[in-house]
């Protein structure tokens, strides 16, 4: 039992931070939340403990409630593990008690305020409410928390309310109380309307955020969802008249963190007139999927994958993004970036980093970081010869017609912006020297999905090469991690077909999530508002990663746009330009996704 537990990491609200049981910081497979206190339980001042417990081979939730321990648990899973992690729980909570005791008068103590400035706009809408509602629903959320609303558009609290409900969903999984969670989530949301760069109307917002607080322990989190342009305004604003007196203030800021190295570091800068870089928590959504989170699990939890991460057994690794829509309604501020910032720069680079990089000394955020950006700086400069670029025009199929991306009314005729690239990366390092890391990103496509391909080498002297067909490429193994949908992580081999005959196909080792797991799972900005909440910097970008990443893309970016590049052309749900074919290519490259097998 105490090797069991000195494997679990709590984090609790009492204090604002998190307490750990562990040596293993930010070990977030075994992880106990400590929410509000009020009963007491064998002299622990605990009412409701949230157990967020994800391992092999059982997942349940234990939950602490009035006193007794209760499981959530899958019927399918094993049950005597469910038993264990009850005793595991106790034996943790024994262990701890005086501490939980003294961090349960801590929170009572404190709040947290969460205002998400540009309330009014997509991504409130559409990803953070929702997002916040899921962690309230979930019980994860602090006792004393407010949420506002803070944008230029005039709104009553009850607008606010009506027009977030329209967004809100329950956990397919969970459906009870539904109604009911949503009425008193809504009630703790208000709204202020005020300019982005208005010190008056921070001031405001600041007198009712203390109402709220009502004396406690203030802790504000400030979610920056506004155009780019404003970022800094409105940092300087929440800081100098919203920041907390007592507690911690924290920003998220959302993406682009500029257009290359000079707007990103001059961002850096003024964000840094104002808040100190802990403050700062730059968000990449793409780090809180549950398939990319899982990434660094997959390699360094599973004696069978480590050994195999490198130049020795990897021919090439692929990164694949894909949507089969096209930039409807934000043709405005995609133009300005083009595929290669929105996605490449951020999302697949972020990806690569963490699959790439080397053992950190430990889950905790700052070693985390530090191999990532190690990785980024081993990075080859990108040729202009290694990358394509492409842009859809309109498509007609079964009698309706698709748009092009320049017949988008907000972006300008003639655009040459990228809505596709595929790209060809080196990382120069002793463990990745030579291995193609391609990278293929792309808008209204055939599909949509993001996945990881990690294509091994052949098999040395391979006995079966007879039976395994004329593409020995075909025949090598592959590992495939879809980040979405349907995500999955299978391992392709060859396999004899049954029967008298000797001819192998290619079978997959299957864990399809859906079957495996009965949880929905959750939407990343769940993950990244709890972990901004809880302090967890490990999901968040660290400015010199950010440096780092810029200095990559900066050269290649500024090429294209100098030569005017001409993207090449792809219709509209196809399956983009043929150039990316040609480019893998000459790299000795197939690209997984086009496989009929795939
Ligand atoms: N939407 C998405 O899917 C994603 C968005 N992002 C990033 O998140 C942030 C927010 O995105 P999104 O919600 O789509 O943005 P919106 O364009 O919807 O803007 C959010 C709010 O900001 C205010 N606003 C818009 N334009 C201006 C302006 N020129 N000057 C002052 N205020 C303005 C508006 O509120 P009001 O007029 O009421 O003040 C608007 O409702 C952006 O940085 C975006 O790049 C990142 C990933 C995905
Ligand atoms: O950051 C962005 O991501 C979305 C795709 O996110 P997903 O979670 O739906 O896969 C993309 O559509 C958008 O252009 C980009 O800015």
């Amino acid at each position: 039992m105490a090797a069991l537990s000195s494997s679990v990491t709590s984090r609790s609200y009492r204090s604002g931070k998190s307490a750990s049981f562990s040596p293993v910081k930010g070990n977030r497979h075994r992880s106990l939340s400590f929410l509000s206190a009020s009963s007491p339980r064998g002299g622990l001042n605990i009412h409701d403990l949230c157990v967020r417990f994800q391992s092999k081979p059982a997942r349940a939730s234990v939950f602490m409630q009035d006193g007794a321990i209760v499981t959530d648990s899958n019927p399918t899973e094993n049950k005597s593990s469910v038993k264990g992690l009850k005793e595991e729980v106790l034996s943790v909570l024994s262990q701890d008690s005086a501490k939980v005791g003294a961090e349960s008068d801590g929170q009572n103590k404190s709040t947290v305020s969460i205002t998400v400035v540009g309330a009014s706009g997509d991504l409130a809408k559409k990803k953070i409410f929702p997002a916040l509602f899921a962690l309230y629903y979930e019980g994860c959320l602090p006792e004393h928390f407010t949420i506002f609303g803070y944008s230029r558009s005039k709104m009553t609290d009850a607008e606010l309310r009506n027009m977030v409900s329209k967004t809100l969903t329950c956990r397919i999984d969970k459906r009870a109380n539904c109604g009911e969670k949503m009425e008193e989530f809504l009630k703790r949301c208000f709204y202020h309307s005020g300019q982005y760069d208005s010190q008056e109307h921070f001031t405001e917002l600041d007198k009712k955020l203390k109402q709220h607080e009502a004396g406690r322990i203030s802790n504000r989190l400030f979610y920056l969802s506004i155009p780019p342009n404003i970022f800094v305004d409105a940092v300087k604003c929440a800081s100098t008249s919203a920041s907390s007196v007592s507690g911690w203030t924290r920003v998220i800021v959302e993406k682009p963190f500029g257009r290359d190295s000079e707007t990103s570091a001059a961002l850096t800068r003024s964000l840094k007139q104002y808040l100190e870089e802990d403050q700062i928590f730059r968000i990449d959504h793409y780090l809180g999927k549950e398939l990319v989170e899982n990434l660094s699990v997959l390699r360094f939890s599973n004696l069978i994958f480590e050994p195999l991460w490198s130049r020795q057994y990897i021919r090439n690794v692929q990164f694949i993004f894909s949507e089969d829509f096209g930039t409807e309604g934000r043709g405005g501020y995609f133009d300005n970036y083009g595929i290669i910032r929105d996605i490449m720069q951020n999302h697949l680079l972020q990806i690569l980093a963490l699959f790439a990089m080397e053992t950190p000394v430990s889950l905790d955020a700052e070693d985390i970081r530090n191999e990532k950006v190690k990785v980024l700086r081993s990075m080859r400069p990108i040729r202009i010869e290694d990358v394509v670029i492409g842009q859809y025009k309109s498509h007609t199929k079964g009698g309706v017609t698709y748009p092009a991306y320049t017949d988008d009314k907000t972006v300008p005729k003639g655009s040459l912006t990228p809505t596709f690239a595929a790209a060809a990366l080196f990382i120069d390092n002793a463990r990745w020297d030579g291995v193609p890391f391609l990278m293929k990103a792309g808008k209204a496509l055939h599909t949509r999905s993001a996945e990881i391909r990690v294509q091994f080498r052949h098999v040395p002297g391979n006995l079966y090469n007879r039976n395994t067909g004329s593409n020995l490429d075909r025949a090598t193994n592959e590992l495939v991690i879809r980040v979405q949908p349907d995500e999955a992580i299978y391992l392709r081999i060859n396999n004899k077909v049954p029967g008298l005959g000797m001819r192998l196909d290619r079978s997959n080792l299957n864990l399809l999530y859906s079957d495996r797991y009965s949880k929905e799972i959750p939407d990343a900005y769940e993950r990244l508002l709890l972990d901004a909440i809880e302090g967890e910097r490990r999901l968040f970008i660290r400015s010199d990663e950010l440096d780092a990443a810029w200095s990559l893309f900066t050269p290649l970016l500024k090429e294209i746009e100098e030569k005017k590049r001409i993207p090449e052309y792809y219709p509209y749900g196809s399956r983009g330009p043929v150039g990316a074919h040609y480019l893998a290519a000459k790299h000795k490259v197939q690209w997984g996704d086009v496989s009929l097998d795939q």
